[in-house]
């Protein structure tokens, strides 16, 4: 590789200390790291130092900054060497993709490195979506390949809209902030390079490519050794040919171990961080915090990227709002969905209502399933969006549309979809026309209902309107379930029994993912006792089927009044939409069942007053509860819904079993209906087109009689 590929020479913000405030300079690196000390260099490589630079660590010192400084670097770059040869080492080529064009450009990458004929390691292929469960084991941490050292080649498209990709930049600048974990993680890599993919027409300018640039600046602020300049192609003029030239480029440095410069400092994107401050200055209104540092660098105009911008959850012109509509879901604001599911439909054909029924009262064609946050923070293996599903930790990060805003789309958006059945076959007037009273809402679907800054609002305004709420949380967000305000039912997601299965299911984001799952149990135990709880087991053969003493354990540790335990449905394998579920992992309803046998003898075993109370066979459904509401020997599982509105609106305090009713017989555990309404049609589809086929041959041989 030639110099002039190699040389990255960027502009060091530098500072020094004057009479007890720090102001700017040109002396050093604002980041009072010594970029040439060999402590910071990767290990496996040797600098050779160009001059001398300031090589101590600056003093804390006071926490203003003078603002407009000149933002220029003195620092030269230096030379370094590896003395592991780049053909030696493990490359990990990292790529995500909406629509595919990373995907293929990053195989087209491992392809071509593969035919180097020394490269000793094959390299790995990694989708940050799907592959990487957690984005700490590789950028923060970094596999451990004994004495091979790794390198990280990163395939990357932007978009302006949210994607996983503000994910993983938001993963790179925590790690870079947080002062508890090592700031320079990537140091311990022989080095790493980044291929951006974008569109220069419609996002020229800073635009172009910005996410893949700002991956760029992290990982060489996280202390990553840049082997290659990022690469900027613009798949809509220059398309693959483009990329393929920068992988042709990389891999002949590959071969080349010429040594080559590396910078004397990051330039700065953000701020924020900067050596804290103590003293006091003497001049306030010229002094500004160094929260605002990122702000004034950013608005002296030097880079101009939209990082900090606050987006739109979903915005119209993202692949996931397209996705999402084509599923038939309909977008509300920026964030909120809803969507018909099939039991509304099947209920207005008079063919049977919901699990939901059977248990709880609710008839489907009354209820409207809907959800404030389409954003999650996992990556359940069943659920199909985890792909391209807007993501974050714990912190609202888009733009917020007000609960009225929710509330009027959600309804409209569900009506409008009631009213596009009017035309189906079957559909049932007297229900239709209910139809359009909403008299329940699931607040489910997709995403983290309680993730929404405004869900108590929300549901304050469900209830004003009598409509009942069930609201299901995945247990990630203990703060906001603290704080949730009555509801009619509360779901809490049980994905798994222990840490090492829950890791697999959920694939969450948080590292705290169990300590959050126990914090909520206590929640519902204490602060949340006055709810109606319930636990959801979503059951996944091969994943979360076996350990029932620990499941018992959490039901000891939250108490719910209920447990509803369901058979996982297949919504599509890998190929589509990165679920790695198949067929083999859908329990059939007798595995169900005994495992809620077997969870329901360990709970009495243990003196846990639950037992088995109602089953929907049709859903693969089965609901366990706390005995105190078998009253007189009869199950009372079904919601006595006047009655809670009539107690909400009392003001006075009320429990679960305030507001029951008795559950029919139909729907009771062992019952022969399994928990079909028998006032309902069972549609059997044979024998439905048995029917109609001898129908029309009934008719074909009239005419033929007629016109014989
Ligand atoms: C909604 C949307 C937003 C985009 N935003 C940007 C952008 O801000 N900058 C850019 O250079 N390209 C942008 N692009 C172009 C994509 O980055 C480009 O098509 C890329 O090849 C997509 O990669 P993928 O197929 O791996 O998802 C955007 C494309 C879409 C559909
Ligand atoms: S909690 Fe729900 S929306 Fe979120 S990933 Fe899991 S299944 Fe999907």
């Amino acid at each position: 590789m030639g110099a002039g590929s190699g040389l990255l020479v960027v502009c060091g913000v530098v500072h020094a200390i004057s009479g007890g405030r720090i102001s700017l300079l040109s002396e050093s690196p604002i980041y009072a790291v010594d970029f040439t000390s060999t402590s910071f260099t990767p290990s496996g490589t040797s600098v050779i130092p160009k001059r001398e630079v300031r090589t101590t660590r600056a003093k804390r010192t006071p926490k203003v900054f003078k603002k407009a400084m000149p933002v220029k670097s003195i620092v030269e770059p230096t030379m370094t060497k590896s003395e592991v040869k780049l053909l030696e080492s493990q490359i990990y080529i990292f790529y995500t993709s909406l629509t595919g064009s990373s995907q293929r450009v990053a195989t087209a990458l491992k392809e071509k490195l593969e035919g180097l004929e020394d490269l000793q390691n094959e390299p790995k292929l990694m989708s940050l979506d799907d592959d990487v469960d957690d984005l700490e084991e590789y950028f923060l941490k970094t596999p451990d390949n004994g004495a091979t050292k790794n390198i990280y080649l990163l395939v990357l498209p932007s978009y302006e809209t949210d994607s996983p990709i503000d994910y993983f930049l938001e993963h790179l600048k925590d790690t870079y902030q947080d002062f508890r974990v090592d700031k320079y993680p990537m140091r311990t890599l022989l080095g790493f390079a980044i291929l951006g993919l974008g569109d220069s027409e419609s996002w020229s300018g800073d635009k172009f490519c910005y996410q893949a640039k700002l991956a760029d600046r992290w990982m060489g602020k996280l202390g990553g050794r840049r082997l290659f300049p990022v690469g900027e192609v613009c798949m809509k003029y220059e398309g693959e040919p483009k990329a393929h030239e920068w992988i042709q480029n990389f891999a002949s440095l590959m071969v080349d171990d010429e040594p080559f410069y590396i910078d004397e400092g990051e330039d700065d994107i953000d701020d924020s961080d900067k050596e804290d401050s103590e003293g006091n200055s003497d001049d306030a209104d010229t002094l500004v915090d160094v929260e605002d540092m990122g702000n004034i660098i950013r608005k002296s105009g030097t880079k101009g990227l939209s990082e900090t911008e606050t987006k739109e959850m979903v915005a119209k012109d993202s692949p996931t709002y397209k996705s999402l509509t084509k599923q038939g879901y309909t977008i509300v604001g920026s964030h909120s969905g809803v969507k018909i599911c099939r039991w509304t439909k099947s209920a207005l054909r008079g063919r049977g209502s919901c699990y939901k029924f059977a248990f709880y009262g609710i008839k489907s064609h009354l209820c409207m399933e809907t959800t404030p946050s389409l954003a999650c923070s996992n990556k359940c293996v069943f659920c199909w969006r985890h792909g391209t599903n807007p993501v974050a930790k714990s912190n609202w990060r888009w733009v917020l549309d007000p609960p009225e805003k929710v509330m009027e789309g959600a309804l409209q958006g569900h009506y409008q979809k009631i009213k596009q059945m009017r035309g189906v076959p079957g559909i049932q007037m007297d229900r239709f026309q209910e139809a359009f009273q909403v008299k329940h809402c699931a607040l489910s679907l997709v995403g983290e209902p309680i993730f929404y800054p405004h869900i108590n609002e929300f549901v304050g305004m469900l209830h004003e309107k009598h409509i009942s709420s069930f609201l299901v949380c995945n247990a990630q967000h203990p703060d906001n379930l603290a704080k949730l305000s009555k509801v009619t039912q509360l779901y809490v997601s049980i994905d798994a029994p222990t840490k090492t299965d829950l890791r697999k299911v959920d694939r969450p984001l948080n590292s705290d993912f169990w300590e959050r799952l126990m914090s909520c149990l206590d929640i519902l135990r204490t602060v949340q006792s006055h709810q109606r709880t319930v636990f959801r087991l979503t059951l996944v053969k091969g994943f979360n089927m076996n350990d029932i003493e620990s499941y018992a354990d959490m039901v000891e540790r939250a108490r719910p009044s209920q447990i509803e335990i369901k058979g996982a449905t297949f919504c599509g394998s890998s190929t589509g939409n990165g679920n790695p579920l198949t067929m083999q992992n859908i329990p059939f309803y007798d595995e169900c069942k005994e495992f809620v046998i077997n969870l329901s003898n360990e709970l009495q075993s243990r003196g846990l007053n639950y037992d088995i109370a109602a089953e929907h066979a049709h859903s693969c459904c089965i609901l366990m509860a706390d005995t105190k509401f078998k009253i007189n020997g009869k199950w009372h599982t079904h919601i006595d819904y006047p009655k809670f509105f009539e107690l909400l609106e009392s003001g006075k305090d009320f429990v679960d079993l305030d507001y029951v009713r008795e559950t029919p017989d139909w729907a009771v555990w062992g019952s022969d209906e399994a928990g079909f309404n028998p006032e309902d049609t069972k549609y059997d589809r044979k024998t439905e087109k048995l029917k109609k086929k001898l129908e029309r041959e009934e008719q074909a041989r009239k005419v033929i009689e007629q016109t014989e």
